[in-house]
This record gives structure tokens, sequence and C-alpha cells, in this order.
């Protein structure tokens, strides 16, 4: 397996006990780094978690667990960027899984068989790792530059103001998305509520919602994350695609065809004939994804943790907030996101959804 840093290795001519040499001293310093981060998340803000004991405030934004804190900081130490790379970000429940096999499956149309394609026999989230959660467990990343190379995917929740240096200063493109807060909020307390501490008392929903629009959710508060990264679409439209899920979900056509021209690789007219984008968006559907072998059996290392696969996967649906908020929550929210992205330009219509 490829990993980011074999790779940079690789540049490197070191005979074998120089390798093992630099592997020690890296470890080493691994050892020492560990020390500090404990050290430093210590003193960080924190507050009683949804289904752990607490979540813990990074650079503004809050995080699951102490192994998540110290997740993004290892990206920030490690990662480097290349300017032909692209980076999906995602805030938690957003339609991450969705998007890792759609793009990957644009990236790879061509060297791929719809029916033997690699997204039907690997799952979303092993197909491309959240790099904070890679990162932190120092475990291969998927070997995608056998495929895509050479342009490869990577994944993270990070917000944009936490996003390591490199991502900023590379000229690789980013791929944000998005979805309506109300959403949102459901399929977190849903998905962690499924993955709760045993010996943690979870929070009802009226407490998650509480905590929810004081800012303290899964990668939050949403609006600065949301805000973030449309802002830094705004500012650099050919580097950042601000997209929606509900969007996607309305005409998935349009906007799949809108992503391709984004990440440089347009559909030919030859291709869209040949029905490639209605193949690409069949492979990725709910429907099938769900269905997935895959996708419902076994789990998924997130943190410390092991986490049925299945669990990716709820409804799917737009506007399921419906069946399980109050009017008095609907307004509250409503008010509190329009206040926060008030004069930004970006709004989260109801209307849209079907
Ligand atoms: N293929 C496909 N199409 C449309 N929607 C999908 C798809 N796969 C997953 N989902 C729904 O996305 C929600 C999970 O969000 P994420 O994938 O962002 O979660 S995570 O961040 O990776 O944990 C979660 O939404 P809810 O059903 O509303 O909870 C999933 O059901």
């Amino acid at each position: 397996m490829a990993t980011i840093f074999s790779a940079e290795k690789s540049l490197t001519s070191q005979t074998s006990d120089e390798a093992v040499e630099h592997e020690q001293e890296q470890e080493a310093d691994e050892g020492r780094s560990s020390e500090s981060y404990t050290e430093i998340i210590s003193t960080l803000p924190r507050e009683k978690g949804w289904t752990t004991e607490y979540m813990y405030q990074y650079q503004g934004f809050w995080y699951l667990s102490t192994t998540g804190v110290e997740g993004v900081m290892r990206v920030q130490k490690h990662f480097k960027a290349r300017n032909e790379d692209i980076l999906l970000a995602t805030l938690p429940k957003s339609g991450t899984t969705w998007f890792k096999p759609l793009i990957f499956a644009i990236m790879n149309r061509g060297r791929c068989d719809f029916a033997t394609h690699p997204v039907l026999t690997t799952s979303p989230h092993d197909l491309v790792p959240p790099l904070e959660n890679y990162f932190h467990q120092n475990i291969a990343y998927p070997n995608l530059d056998s495929l895509s190379s050479p342009q490869l995917l990577f994944h993270t929740h990070i917000s944009f103001t936490s996003l390591p240096q490199s991502v900023i200063n590379s000229q690789g493109r980013i791929v944000y998305v998005c979805r309506n807060p109300k959403d949102v909020f459901v399929s977190t307390f849903y998905f962690l509520n499924r993955m709760a501490d045993k010996n943690v008392e979870p929070l009802s929903v009226e407490e998650a919602f509480e905590q929810f629009c004081k800012g303290v959710s899964f990668y939050g508060p949403f609006w600065d994350h949301v805000l973030g990264y449309w802002k830094a679409s705004l500012e650099w439209p050919e580097r950042v695609l601000f997209m929606k899920y509900e969007d996607m979900k309305k005409d998935s056509p349009f906007h799949l065809k809108r992503l391709a021209e984004f990440m440089g690789c347009p559909f030919s007219s030859e291709e869209e004939r040949q029905g490639v984008v209605h193949e690409i968006l069949k492979l990725c559907s709910f429907e099938n994804l769900s269905n997935l072998k895959v996708n419902n059996t076994g789990t998924f290392q997130l943190g410390t943790r092991k986490i049925g696969k299945h669990i990716f996967f709820r409804q799917g649906e737009v506007g399921d907030w419906r069946n399980h908020l109050t009017n008095d929550m609907v307004d509250r929210l409503n008010k509190i996101v329009e206040q926060k992205l008030s004069g930004s330009g970006l709004t989260f219509h109801d209307s849209v959804e079907r």
C-alpha cells in the first residue's frame, strides 16, 4: 500500500540501514509528539458530549474526543498537499458517504469497468478515509494512486480555518459539501446515538439540540464550518467548489457535470451519449450503495473505536427533520442560522426540498 509518507520516502535515495534509522527517528518523534498533543489537549475547553463524556474545542471547532483533536493536529503537522489532488471537505452527515464514491468514480472513469468497479467492493470510507483518522492511526492511505495517478482524492471534516497550511499554499482543488442544518442535526443525532459509548448516558434529542444551537456539535459550530468554505469559494472560485446535498439530490446530472468540470475532467459529449453520467449516479445511489455487502457488513475504525459500516446509511432523504423536530425547534434553529449567515449571501431554504 502506498502512503503519503512512503511516497515521500521513495523520492529519497536511502540505503536500507538509513531507512531503518529514519523510521526509528520518526517513531521517537511520534512518541514525543503524542505527549505534547496530550498536554495541549488537556488545556482545551470542553463540554458534555452528545454521546461521549466530553467534546473538546480546538481552534474554535468541537471534536468528539481527544483522539479527534489529535488527528487534526497531526494532519496540520504532517499533511503535504499537492497541486494536482482533490480534497473533499464536509461537515459530518452532509453527504460524505455519497460524494466520496462520486468523485472517485469521476476521477477513474475510463480506468474502471462499471461491472467490477472498486466502489462495489470497497466501502466509501475505506476507499477515501478522513485524513484526520488516517494520520492518527498512522495506517496506509488506500492505494488510490495506482488508479488515479497523478490525481489523488483525500477527505477531511476539518474546518477551512484549521486546514494545514500546505493545502492553502498549494493549487489543489477543494470540493466542499454541506446540507440543510436541520437534516444535519437529525442525521448526527441518530448517528452518534448508534455509536454511543456504552458507559455514557446519551443526551436526549432536546439536550443535543440545545448543544447544536450553542455550536457544540460534531466539527461545529455548523455556521462557522459552512461560512469558512463559503467565503473561500467566493474568494477562490477556481480552487473551492461549494456544493449542497439538496442540489445534488434535486438535479444530479447537472451537478455531477459541474463537479467534473471543476475537477478539470469534464464529461465529453461522447461520454454523455454513452450514459457515463447516469452510470456513475446509479453506482453511487443510496439504493445501490446501501445494499452492497461491503457497506452493510463489517466495521470501520473511527478514532479509537470500531463502528458498523451500515450506520453511514440511514434514509438518504431531504427534509427528514420534519419527522423529528417540533415547530419551536425549527423556528429557533432557522433564526440562529439566518442571523449567523446574514450578509454572507449563503442561505438554506426549505423550499428547495421536495
Ligand atoms: N448514496 C447516498 N445518497 C444520498 N445520501 C446518502 C448516501 N449515502 C449516505 N447518505 C446519507 O448521508 C448521511 C450521512 O452523511 P455523511 O456520509 O456525511 O456521514 S459521515 O460524515 O461520513 O459520517 C445520512 O443521512 P441521513 O439518512 O439523513 O441520516 C446517510 O443516509
